[in-house]
């Protein structure tokens, strides 16, 4: 059940720590960690013409949320599914603490301490919230024949995993659901949901993908509180999402990618000083200075920049568009594309 990396073994850092660990890193795409769990190198995955993803070198400190940033269709889930085991890659190497992960099936990926949650929530509706964590338990030993002949000890693992499951849910809020079928939750206790599975191994790494979206404003809060909760438990959290204000909230480090590479990286609040993160999410459309509050928020004309993109991005996609496919045109004065 848990992974070789146990909560024991893992050692929290606190704030201060994990500033001063940082401290020295430089905002260069690619950058050496103090301290690297996760280390990928020259990893790429095309589709048909489209490389999704081409990442040169990306180290993930230990102990610390990395957010993973970058625009529509930059590559940000390819890599988590070729990480974590649900897609293979044309090239490249990874490992976690010197480990290969390469060539590992999601669950021999998730008994090496790597685990993932999903975009679109995967919680099989017609089964009970309580079943739906205990799927997350692997390598139970009622899963082998051999053990068929020893049903005494599978029925010690069925209450250990019965066990772990209650406590995860009761972690998450979840216990009074615990009989329901997973169907009727709300979009948001369908994320916290997939955070108790993915915790059942007991992992040493958590990948988010995109946790918040779908959440309501109420239940983003304690969302956020859990994210931290795992790194305040040891673990190393690496996250997708888009919006900013989250990312500065809870990262450590930011990996912005772009086009299928890791294009920048830094502390998250120097992003919006990155010329590369802002060329990446406004494309060429600037033709004045971008302007910037103390707190990242784009003002004056960068404001309506923004809002203009994001309304022609809108539009592509209620179009039938693929974002991937060109830049919107934009009509700036109409905020509107043209
Ligand atoms: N199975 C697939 N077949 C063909 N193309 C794919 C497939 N999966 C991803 N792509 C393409 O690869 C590129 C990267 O997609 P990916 O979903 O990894 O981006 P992303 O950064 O996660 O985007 P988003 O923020 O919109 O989720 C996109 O152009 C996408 O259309």
């Amino acid at each position: 059940m848990p992974s070789s990396q146990t909560v024991a073994a893992r050692k929290p850092l606190s704030a201060d720590a994990r500033r001063s660990l940082f401290a020295d890193v430089a905002n260069t795409p690619g950058v050496a960690k103090p301290d690297p769990t996760l280390v990928v190198d020259g990893v790429s995955r095309t589709f048909g013409g489209l490389k999704a993803v081409d990442v040169a070198h990306l180290e993930i400190q230990r102990g610390c949320i990395t957010g993973l940033i970058g625009p529509n269709g930059a590559g940000k889930t390819t890599l988590f599914n070729l990480l974590t085991g649900f897609d293979r890659p044309d090239t490249g190497t990874w490992s976690m603490d010197g480990k290969s992960l390469g060539r590992m099936t999601p669950h021999q990926v998730a008994r090496h301490g790597v685990v993932r949650t999903f975009q679109l929530t995967k919680a099989l509706s017609k089964l009970t919230v309580l079943d739906n964590v205990r799927l997350g338990a692997t390598g139970q030993k009622g899963e082998r024949i051999l053990n068929t002949l020893m049903p005494w000890s599978w029925k010690a693992q069925e209450r250990e995993v019965t066990e772990r499951a209650n406590d995860l849910l009761a972690r998450f809020k979840l216990d009074a659901k615990r009989d329901d079928l997973a169907g009727s939750l709300s979009g948001g206790q369908r994320k916290l949901l997939e955070m108790a599975r993915a915790l059942m191994t007991d992992p040493a790494v958590v990948m988010l993908d995109e946790p918040m979206a779908g959440v309501n404003p109420a239940l983003t809060q304690s969302l956020l509180g859990h994210i931290k909760s795992l790194r305040d438990d040891g673990m190393t959290v690496v996250f997708v999402e888009h919006d900013m204000d989250v990312i500065r909230d809870i990262s450590d480090w930011v990996v912005v990618m772009a086009q299928g590479s890791v294009i920048a990286e830094s502390a998250p609040e120097n992003l919006a000083d990155n010329e590369a993160v802002v060329d990446a999410y406004l494309g060429s459309h600037h033709d004045q200075a971008l302007e910037f509050d103390e707190n990242g928020n784009p003002v004056g004309a960068t404001a309506e920049l923004a809002e203009a993109l994001e309304q022609a991005e809108a539009e592509t996609l209620e179009a039938g568009g693929d974002l991937s496919d060109a830049e919107p045109e934009i009509d700036l004065d109409r905020k509107t594309t043209s």
